[in-house]
């Protein structure tokens, strides 16, 4: 069975009635609003809080009630996607470019869980190409200043394009050898200025669920 379907629908056996939950972006956490969309038809009470505009059509489809990010002062629970998690729960996210409101919607999370396959937990982060956010002045610019860090920036485009952010920023997807000081890498580039936020994601994250090959489904407690 697919590990992100696995991961997606187990990590809902936590959503309680009454909760204001985060919900996250991407294919993985895509089965868990779907479950969750079943669960309110059947009565389950929760108002969703979306990290993108694509869950938020998702959510507004399916008919789980909504509540605006800027109305609440925090979030019971938050279920979002990575691209890579390493032992020490640590995250790279970003990869479908939603990095900037998860980090935001996270930050205000009493508790998060974090859905992925297998092949998503790593020893050390890096192969994943770290996303950043960065303003669109100067993007040039911004790039040398994060390729002093250590990496190669590549600005993400679609169709030919710059890809822009939900909130009408650019991407730079950033090739690093290896990551091995995440705290210090996360603070290094948000002093850069024209980085928006970065995808490394310390200390927001407590449980992860990893839906398996063998169709099995590990739940790592921080
Ligand atoms: O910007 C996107 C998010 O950080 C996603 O949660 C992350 O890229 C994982 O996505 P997926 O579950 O589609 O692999």
């Amino acid at each position: 069975m697919d590990g992100k379907k696995l991961a997606g629908e187990k990590a809902v056996e936590s959503v309680k009635d009454g909760m204001i939950l985060g919900l996250g972006t991407g294919s993985t956490v895509y089965w868990s609003i779907l479950k969750l969309g079943e669960l309110v038809k059947k009565g389950l009470d929760i108002k969703g809080v979306p990290t993108s505009k694509s869950t938020e059509k998702l959510a507004k489809e399916l008919g789980i009630p909504l509540v605006s990010f800027s109305s609440i002062n925090q979030i019971d629970l938050t279920i979002d996607g990575a691209d890579e998690v390493n032992p020490n729960f640590e995250l790279i996210k970003g990869g479908g470019g939603a990095l900037l409101r998860e980090k935001m919607v996270a930050s205000i999370s009493k508790s998060s869980i974090i859905v992925i396959d297998e092949t998503k937990y790593v020893p050390n982060l890096g192969e994943f190409p770290l996303p950043v956010e960065i303003v669109q002045f100067g993007w040039e610019v911004t790039s040398k200043q994060i390729s002093t860090l250590g990496c190669k920036p590549e600005l993400r485009t679609k169709n030919n394009s710059p890809f822009v952010t939900d909130n009408g920023n650019y991407i730079f997807d950033c090739y690093f050898e290896k990551i091995d000081d995440a705290v210090k890498l996360n603070t290094r580039l948000n002093m850069i200025p024209g980085v928006v936020e970065n995808g490394l994601f310390v200390h927001l994250a407590d449980t992860i669920v990893v839906g398996k090959r063998d169709s099995s489904v590990d739940i790592l407690y921080k």
